[in-house]
């Protein structure tokens, strides 16, 4: 996985691709406008929009309202001289807001509580890590740091995160606790940090293979997902009660609702609370749009004619369940559309070779559910396309999941675009209730209006 944002490298790789597809879809305008005017409307939406500032990140940074935006340096922030080699050795130059400001407090003597909400990609889980790292004492060979995420591909990704900001720091020892992770009975972990699942550190607990009473620092990673969903909820509850009082609770998302940050601020004594900026301003990178189709057959259609232009960088494709991604991702294989899936069944070996495809850019489209909504960090993912708009077990908008979603693409201060496709009365009204719910409106996207789309791309 690479972690280096190599903006300058991604603007010329894209815009090497463009020229194909523009002369691509501005041929078709002319013989199959009805089939191909979709693709020619997003490839002149990619080109004004993801590809129009080179210098956008420095840009960013020098904005005050930006999340990239900070005054301080690595240095000015104390750390471990193995670490700071660490972070630049991943291309990070400047810290982002949500470091800055969080950074001190996760450091700070005596520990410090800390809640913290900040957009999706920008930076979260560097600094939490860096945290992590810090903390650790080497020559004590017990677990000191335990990270829950709520997914498998999530733990190993911060894992991977760790290892690469831990590359000079080779006392430091890291376990997984996910599932497949197996344990011979009466083995006690000796490695220093755990980074896993909650149903597997709650097995690994009760098996007295790890040892809470000793953690000095405790990572919620999406913990306003952890704290809300039931079976996340009683697990972590679990875990947090056999953990030591004087351990330091560090809690991080993109999003929380006011009932999950009471619950939060509730179990974790005296928080310090960081919430950057109001979770609808964090889609001022991704630009959003709709195409209305009827049937679902048109939402089929128009997904295989926007088919070019998604791989021109990196796509994922969400649907809402497992049974609509598998039967997505059969169709346009069958229809000769290179994809790939990733659902809860697959195995943890299918899982783990896709998204590694994924991220090495052998697979360009990836199909899949909100496993893959939250978290995940694939730096060249320039769409993404909800098939199906993010609903609750109640049948209406979720809101959080949709900027969860979207949040795949647009990441430290990338552009990006969010393509949604409406296909019923029931589904406008969702995505009407998203668009309420962020104050922003979601572009129409009309094949038939190129001015229109001309100046939404601006
Ligand atoms: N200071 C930095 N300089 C440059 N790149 C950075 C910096 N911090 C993080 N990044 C990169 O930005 C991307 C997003 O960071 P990260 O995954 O930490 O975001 P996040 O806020 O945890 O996102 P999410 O809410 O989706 O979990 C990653 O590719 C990461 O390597």
């Amino acid at each position: 996985m690479s972690q280096k944002v190599d903006w300058a490298n991604f603007v010329a790789q894209t815009e090497a691709n463009l020229p194909n597809v523009k002369d691509k879809a501005d041929d078709s305008d002319d013989e199959a406008p009805e089939n191909q005017a979709e693709a020619s409307l997003l490839a002149k939406i990619i080109r004004k929009g993801l590809v129009a500032n080179k210098n956008d990140i420095e840009v960013q940074r020098q904005d005050p309202k930006s999340p990239l935006y900070s005054v301080k340096t690595f240095e000015a922030l104390n750390l471990k001289p193995n670490l700071l080699k660490g972070v630049y050795e991943m291309g990070f130059n400047a810290p982002s807001k949500i470091q800055e400001m969080a950074l001190p407090t996760l450091l700070a003597d005596p520990c410090q509580n800390l809640i913290a909400q900040a957009q999706s990609g920008t930076g979260k889980t560097a600094a939490f890590v860096l945290a992590m790292l810090s903390r650790v004492v080497p020559d004590k060979h017990y677990p000191q740091v335990l990270c829950l995420s709520p997914t498998y591909e999530l733990a190993i990704q911060t894992g991977e995160v760790a290892a690469n900001m831990a590359k000079f720091c080779p006392e430091i020892e890291m376990r997984f606790a996910v599932r497949g992770e197996m344990l011979p009975r009466g083995t006690k972990i000796a490695e220093h940090i755990v980074i896993g699942t909650p149903g597997k550190v709650l097995d690994w607990t009760k098996q007295k293979h790890l040892d809470l009473k000793k953690i000095t620092v405790f990572v919620l990673d999406e913990a306003d997902v952890m704290i809300d969903q039931q079976g996340h909820q009683d697990q972590c509850i679990r875990i947090h009660k056999d953990l030591s009082a004087s351990c330091q609770m560090l809690f991080f998302s993109a999003t929380y609702s006011q009932e999950v940050m009471d619950f939060a601020e509730h179990i974790v004594k005296n928080p310090i609370v960081i919430r950057l900026r109001r979770e609808e301003e964090s889609l001022d990178n991704i630009g959003q749009y709709y195409f209305k189709c009827s049937t679902a057959d048109e939402k089929y259609n128009a997904l295989t004619n926007i088919y070019g232009t998604l791989s021109i960088g990196q796509a994922i494709i969400f649907c809402r369940t497992k049974k609509m991604a598998e039967w997505l991702s059969q169709k346009m294989s069958n229809d000769g559309h290179a994809v790939a899936i990733l659902s809860g069944d697959l195995t943890v070996e299918q899982r783990i070779n896709v998204l590694d495809r994924f991220r090495e850019g052998k697979e360009k489209v990836l199909i899949t559910t909100n496993v893959l909504s939250r978290g995940i960090d694939v730096e060249q993912v320039t769409i993404v396309v909800n098939f199906d708009l993010p609903v609750n077990v109640e049948g209406k908008a979720d809101c959080e999941t949709y900027l969860h979603r979207i949040g795949r693409t647009g990441r430290f201060g990338k552009k990006g675009l969010a393509i949604n496709l409406v296909d019923s009365d029931s589904s406008m009204k969702i995505l009407r209730d998203i668009e309420e719910h962020f104050g922003r409106k979601i572009q129409y996207l009309n094949a038939d209006d190129c001015d229109e789309i001309e100046k939404i791309g601006q």
